[in-house]
């Protein structure tokens, strides 16, 4: 399979161009970053592309590829409903695959999974998420998700919103609300991509905390949904689906 990348030269895109090239069913036709010509996918004859670029660009770029019949897995964070609704709009009756995850890494999916499997056993929960300080969005994409499943299973097991009796402080000091769960962004040098979600009950807490120490542990399940995509016509939302 011919493979482009978007966001060739940064962080996580030069791990996926590495991995890619090391991968013996896939061969990487092009490098794109900024500066570059979308149009030199094409001209490659790229199958499928891989997004890691930033939230501002993301659209335009999976635009381009709806539009010439290229699949996408998408690493970009910035999503919300909106943009996902959007994408749905593009995809209907083009037989192209777009895989949108807010995390490639394994530990990060079962992370979620295991959140949203506690969520229902507890009074309180909130998630914290830990990055490098050159993270263009907060909170994380991995954040808003998680908060969304423990929001999803805590509605589903008639839970009511945490408590808190907060009745004053500083802003941003309760951090922000996705679904009515507090989730707070650090941003610190030396560090890569962590969350913790803190559950917490009468006599007890129960932390989960995932660590990515390094930005290859993303690029297996990005090879991974380049082998699916192809047979994934319209929008997919998060590898998990893709995993057995
Ligand atoms: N889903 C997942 O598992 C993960 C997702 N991410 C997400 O991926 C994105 C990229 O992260 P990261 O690699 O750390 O960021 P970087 O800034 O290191 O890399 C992004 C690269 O994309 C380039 N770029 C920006 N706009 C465009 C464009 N329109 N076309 C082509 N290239 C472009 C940037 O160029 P320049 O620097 O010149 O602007 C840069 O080289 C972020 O949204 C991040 O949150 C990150 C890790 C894992
Ligand atoms: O910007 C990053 O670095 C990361 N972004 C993704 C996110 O926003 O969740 C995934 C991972 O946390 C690394």
């Amino acid at each position: 399979m011919r493979v482009g990348v978007l966001g060739a030269r940064g962080k996580v895109g030069r791990e996926v161009c590495t991995a890619v090239s090391a991968a013996d069913d896939l061969t990487l036709v092009a490098q794109v970053d900024v500066g570059d010509e979308l149009e030199a996918l094409v001209e490659a004859g790229a199958q499928v592309v891989v997004d890691f670029t930033h939230p501002d660009a993301v659209m335009e770029n999976l635009r381009f590829c709806i539009d010439h019949g290229i699949h996408a897995v998408v690493g970009t964070t910035g999503f919300d409903q909106a943009r996902l609704a959007q994408l749905e709009d593009w995809l209907d009756g083009s037989g192209v695959g777009v895989l949108v995850a807010p995390n490639f890494s394994v530990g990060a999916i079962l992370t979620m999974r295991f959140a949203a499997e506690a969520a229902r056993y507890y009074e309180s929960v909130e998630i914290v998420e830990l990055h490098h300080p050159d993270k263009a969005d907060a909170p994380s994409g991995t954040a808003r998700r998680t908060a969304e499943l423990v929001a999803r299973a805590r509605a589903e097991a008639g839970l009511a919103v945490s408590p808190d009796a907060t009745s004053t402080g500083l802003p941003g000091a309760r951090g922000a609300e996705v679904d009515g769960v507090r989730v707070h962004a650090v941003r610190l040098r030396g560090l890569v991509a962590h969350q913790e979600v803190l559950l917490g009950g009468v006599g007890e807490t129960l932390t989960i905390r995932h660590d990515s120490l390094d930005r290859v542990s993303f690029t297996p399940g990005v090879l991974l949904a380049l082998r699916r995509i192809t047979a994934a016509p319209g929008l997919t939302v998060g590898l998990e689906a893709f995993l057995d």
